[in-house]
């Protein structure tokens, strides 16, 4: 389903915009009806910030695995595995679309995509069988 079905279907199933419950249905449910329907909003909207969040980490994953290799065969030619200028371009489209945090989180992927594959806490404990997870 795409996001833009999600919203779609939490908009018919709770009624927003121009879409807004009737008067009639608002007397139905009481005050509480109104409430569970602010609830239904607020789960349906959760629902696409975990999808998008699934696919933002999706994608830094994607991220690491092209960053690697990149180095690994730059270090292959004897090159170094970092090249600040690059990294530079790198940080301003962040800074360019999302402005003064878009440094901070730039930051972030480029020291994500510099070490081992990036893994969930626990995730190694869990390979191993061990509890904690
Ligand atoms: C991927 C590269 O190697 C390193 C990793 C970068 C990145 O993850 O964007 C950028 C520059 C380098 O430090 C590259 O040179 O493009």
């Amino acid at each position: 389903m795409t996001q833009q079905s999600i919203g779609d279907l939490a908009a018919k199933a709770v009624g927003t915009g121009s879409v807004s419950a009737t008067e009639a249905e608002r007397q139905a449910t009481g005050p509480a009806g109104v409430d569970r329907q602010e609830l239904d909003r607020q789960e349906v909207d959760r629902r696409e910030i975990d999808s998008l969040d699934s696919r933002i980490v999706q994608l830094i994953h994607e991220r690491h695995h092209v960053s690697s290799r990149i180095q690994q065969r730059r270090r292959r030619e004897g090159g170094p595995r970092t090249v600040l200028k690059r990294e530079m371009v790198v940080i301003d489209r962040y800074r360019q679309g999302l402005g003064p945090e878009g440094t901070a989180l730039a930051t972030a992927i480029l020291r994500l995509c510099r070490g081992p594959a990036p893994e969930a806490p626990g995730a190694a404990n869990a390979e191993r069988g061990e509890p904690g997870t």
